[in-house]
């Protein structure tokens, strides 16, 4: 069987590929970064390390790469005899690889009427349903119509926090022994790709915003308070009890929503947070703030992990979120100066006040009352 997985960093190699392989795949990765490319052409096996005590190594192989800036056709071949087609570059990058999936898809469409599903892992609310929107933007009614039934793209929900690497391995990657990946069983196109470790669920959305509203909201709240109380990386924040609280309390907010809104049960999510909250600080895991805090224009989003909940929760609980608003205010003032997003966030707030770059980024407008909420929470910690 082959799998084509974009995206041969820290997640494709670290989580995706290692389930792949122990499922009986053979992967191509599908990656602009000529080093890891050239590298895994080379060895055709890279190793996966637990951090935990003991350090658990296991070797990934069956594995080779293509570099898609250099050999677009191969990929599109790659595709078009693939039995699946996995991501993992970033929400802000799905944009850019539909082109070639779409000639993938034509060229496979072409030749057989072989179902295959194209399945975005990445930490975003419907991010294969934004890749079949950006792929069918490139087709024409004939093949959409054509497509429609042979290729599925159901959504998913990947959980393993794998840090930026270190090592002088440069293709081994160090993860946490915690994974989950749930997919939307309903949107499978064929039979189910049977992938150890994968859960299929009827309704992926109360997973997706459980786990991004929970390990990604407490995430980003560590990774900004982090930053602004000058620690370097996660674990480190975590003993921090101030940034701990503020994480603990945001995590109870939106708990709160989601136990009323999906019904799950308050005990087991409660444990759910404990969880994280241990995961958060795994001395184990060398995490830097600002890759957890990376592209906080993405993370401010409207739908994003920490918006959305502060929304969700004035809406279902009926009061207004504290934490998760001193989240939104301590993004704001991330001014990290090796992330694009961070310096346009300053810049903007320079410009033309935070007002508005609460009205640009955050999509709240005057009319909310979150919004003095956020301004207040923003010049405090200023
Ligand atoms: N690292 C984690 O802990 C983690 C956990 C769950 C989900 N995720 C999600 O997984 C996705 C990837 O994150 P990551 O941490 O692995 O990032 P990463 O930067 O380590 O990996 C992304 C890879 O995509 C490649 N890439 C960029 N543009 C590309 C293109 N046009 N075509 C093909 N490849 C391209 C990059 O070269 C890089 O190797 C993100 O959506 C992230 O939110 C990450
Ligand atoms: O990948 P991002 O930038 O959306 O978020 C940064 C981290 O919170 C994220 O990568 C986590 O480590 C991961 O989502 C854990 O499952």
């Amino acid at each position: 069987m082959l799998a084509v997985h974009f995206g041969a960093g820290n997640i494709g190699r670290g989580f995706i590929g290692n389930l792949l392989y122990h499922s009986g795949y053979e992967t191509v990765f599908v990656d602009v970064n000529a080093e890891i490319v050239n590298l895994l052409n080379e060895k055709n096996e890279y190793k996966v390390v637990l951090a935990e005590p003991g350090q658990q190594e296991d070797v990934i192989k069956n594995v080779r790469a293509i570099n898609s800036a250099e050999n677009p056709e191969k990929v599109v071949q790659a595709i078009a005899e693939a039995d699946l087609v996995t991501t993992a570059i970033g929400p802000n990058i799905i944009p850019f690889i539909a082109g070639l999936v779409a000639e993938g898809l034509r060229k496979r469409a072409a030749q057989s009427d072989k179902p295959l599903n194209i399945i975005a892992c990445e930490n975003m609310i419907g991010g294969s349903s934004l890749l079949k929107e950006k792929v069918y933007e490139k087709l024409t009614e004939a093949e959409i119509a054509q497509f429609e039934g042979q290729f599925g793209f159901p959504d998913s929900a990947v959980d393993r926090i794998v840090p930026n690497q270190t090592n002088e391995d440069k293709l081994m990657v160090k993860v946490e022994p915690f994974y989950e990946w749930v997919v939307e069983e309903t949107k499978i196109v064929g039979e189910k790709p049977e992938i150890q470790g994968i859960t299929y669920v009827k309704d992926l959305v109360p997973y997706i915003e459980r786990k991004l509203f929970t390990v990604n909201t407490g995430h980003a709240l560590a990774a900004y308070f982090g930053y602004y109380y000058g620690e370097e990386f996660i674990n480190k924040a975590m003993e921090n009890p101030q940034i701990r609280e503020l994480v603990e309390g945001a995590l109870n907010e939106s708990g709160e929503f989601l136990v009323k809104k999906y019904g799950f049960n308050a005990g087991d999510h409660a444990k759910y947070i404990q969880k994280i909250l241990q995961r958060f600080s795994n001395s184990h895991i060398v995490d830097e703030v600002t890759r957890v805090g990376r592209s906080p224009i993405r993370k401010l989003g409207p739908n994003d992990r920490l918006v959305s909940p502060a929304r969700q929760y004035s809406e279902v609980v009926g009061k207004e979120p504290v934490n998760l608003l001193k989240g939104v205010a301590a993004a704001l003032l991330y001014d990290f100066q090796g992330d694009e997003e961070a310096i346009k966030v300053q810049t903007t707030i320079e410009e033309n006040g935070v007002e508005k770059a609460i009205e640009t980024f955050t999509g709240i407008t005057a009319e909310s009352p979150l919004f003095n909420t956020i301004i207040e929470q923003y010049k405090q910690l200023k």
